[in-house]
C-alpha cells in the first residue's frame, strides 16, 4: 500500500516536526550522552541537559548546556540519518535492519540506569544508545525534538494494567508508534548490605512495580512509597545508605547500585509481562508479509448502541481486536482536536483506545476504519507495526 494512501485514512495526521519548527520550549530535562563530537570538545558524557538556560553559570563548569543552540549548530548529528527537510517514512525492513546492523539510535527511556525500560529499549533496538529521562513527557519530547531517535515506553502490564499516562501523551504528542517489546518483568526485593527482611520497614518502587507485588509486600508487612522508577527507587536506598527502607527492583539495578537481593520473583503472579511501545517521529509503511497490528484512537457522539457500532465495524470483517481502553478526554486534548469537538458532550465524554490484528496495508483495516470515520466525532490512527511474539 502506497503511504499516500495510508495518509489519506489519517485524518488529523500531524505535520512533520523539524529541528527548527519547535514550539515550546521549557524544562526540557533528560540526561543525554552526548554524541563524540560534544564529549569530546565540551564536557563528559553522560550529562544533565537543561533547554531553560536560566543563566546560571556557576550550575556547572560548562553552564546550562543550551541544547537548541547545539541543534542549530550541528544538525546532521541531532538528525540522525533523516533528512530534516525531506523527512520519509521508515519501512519495517529499514527498521529491522537498523537495529541487525548495530547502528547506534538514541532511544530515550523513563527512568534512570537500571530501569526496566532501559531494558526494553535495548531489546527492541540492540546497540542503541539508550537515553534516560527523567519522565514520559520528556521522552516524547525528546524525539519531537530531534534530541533522540525514538521512544520506548510502558503501556500495559499483564498484572497492572494500563500506563494510563502513556495513553493520554500519545495523544497529546504526534508521534507514530513503529513497534512493539515484550518484556518479562521479575521484581527483586533490595536492601543494603548487612540489612535483613525483618529490618525493613518501608520500600520504595515505581507505583506499577508496586501494584505487580501488593500481595507479597502486605504478607512482609511493608510500607509502600511510590518514587518515579524501580531503578530510582534502588538508587535511593544506596545513595542514602538506608537501614529501614529497602526497593522493588531488578537484579541488574541490584548489580549497579551495590544492593543485596534480599527476595527474588515477588510479583504477585509469575507470568508478569510489560509491553512497551517504540515511538517515532515518521510512520512505518506496514506491510502484510508479516503479523502487523494497528493502534488508533477514536472518540464517539453519545447514544445507545454506539461502541457497539463502533466495534462491530471490525467483527464483520473478521479482524481482531487484541485492546481496548477507555480515557475521559481531557480539556487540554480538545484543543489538538479542534475543528472536531463539535459532537463532544459537555461532561466526561471518553476517547477509545483501540489496538487490532491487521496491518494498514490490509483492505479489510481500510475498510472498516473507513467506515468507522462515517460516525467517529474524531479518529486517528497511531501506528501499524509488527507483532512482538517473542519473549524475553
Ligand atoms: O520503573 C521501571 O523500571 C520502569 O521501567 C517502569 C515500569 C512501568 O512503568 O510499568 C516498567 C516495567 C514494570 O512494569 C515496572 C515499571
Amino acid at each position: 500500500m502506497e503511504a499516500a494512501a495510508i495518509r489519506s485514512l489519517i485524518s488529523h495526521l500531524p505535520s512533520p516536526t523539524s529541528p527548527k519548527s519547535s514550539t515550546a520550549d521549557h524544562n526540557l530535562l533528560l540526561s543525554v550522552k552526548l554524541p563524540k563530537p560534544y564529549s569530546k570538545r565540551r564536557c563528559n558524557a553522560p550529562v544533565r541537559v537543561s533547554l531553560e538556560n536560566d543563566g546560571d553559570k556557576s550550575k556547572n563548569t560548562y553552564g546550562a548546556i543550551e541544547l537548541q543552540r547545539l541543534v542549530d549548530e550541528y544538525p546532521y548529528e541531532f538528525n540522525s540519518k533523516d533528512s530534516p527537510s525531506l523527512p520519509r517514512p521508515l519501512t519495517s525492513t529499514q527498521l529491522s535492519n537498523l537495529a541487525s546492523e548495530g547502528s547506534r539510535l538514541r532511544v530515550a527511556y523513563q527512568g534512570v540506569r537500571g530501569a526496566y525500560s532501559e531494558s526494553a529499549a535495548e531489546k527492541a533496538y540492540p546497540n542503541c544508545e539508550a537515553v534516560p529521562c527523567e519522565q514520559f513527557d520528556t521522552a516524547f519530547e525528546a524525539v519531537e525534538r530531534w534530541l533522540v531517535d525514538r521512544a520506548v515506553l510502558p503501556i500495559e502490564n499483564s498484572l497492572g494494567g494500563s500506563i494510563h499516562r502513556n495513553y493520554d501523551l500519545l495523544l497529546r504528542h504526534s508521534l507514530h508508534i513503529v513497534g512493539e517489546v515484550k518484556l518479562k518483568i521479575r521484581h527483586c526485593l533490595l536492601a543494603n548490605r548487612g540489612v535483613k527482611l525483618e529490618d525493613l520497614k518501608r520500600v520504595l518502587s515505581h507505583p506499577q512495580a508496586l501494584a505487580q507485588c501488593e500481595n507479597t509486600l502486605t504478607r512482609m508487612g511493608l510500607v509502600r512509597e511510590a518514587v518515579d522508577d524501580t531503578a530510582g527507587a534502588a538508587k535511593l536506598v544506596a545513595f542514602h545508605k538506608l537501614k529501614d527502607t529497602g526497593a522493588v527492583a531488578s537484579t541488574t539495578a541490584a548489580r549497579i547500585y551495590g544492593l543485596n537481593v534480599l527476595a527474588q520473583d515477588i510479583q504477585d503472579d509469575s507470568d508478569n509481562v510489560t509491553r512497551f511501545l517504540m515511538l517515532a517521529r515518521e510512520p512505518i509503511i506496514p506491510g502484510t508479509d508479516k503479523p502487523f497490528k494497528t493502534s488508533i484512537v477514536f472518540s464517539l457522539e453519545e447514544g445507545p448502541g454506539v461502541l457497539f457500532k463502533a466495534l462491530a465495524v471490525f467483527a464483520m470483517r473478521n479482524i481482531n481486536l487484541t485492546k481496548i481502553e477507555s480515557r475521559p478526554l481531557q480539556k487540554q486534548a480538545l484543543r489538538i482536536l479542534d475543528d472536531s469537538t463539535n459532537g463532544f458532550p459537555k461532561y466526561f465524554p471518553y476517547l477509545f483506545y483501540v489496538d487490532f490484528d491487521a496491518s494498514m496495508a490490509d483492505q479489510r483495516a481500510q475498510n472498516a476504519l473507513g467506515h468507522l470515520k462515517e460516525f467517529a466525532t474524531f479518529l486517528r490512527v497511531l501506528g501499524s507495526y509488527l507483532v512482538d511474539s517473542g519473549m524475553a
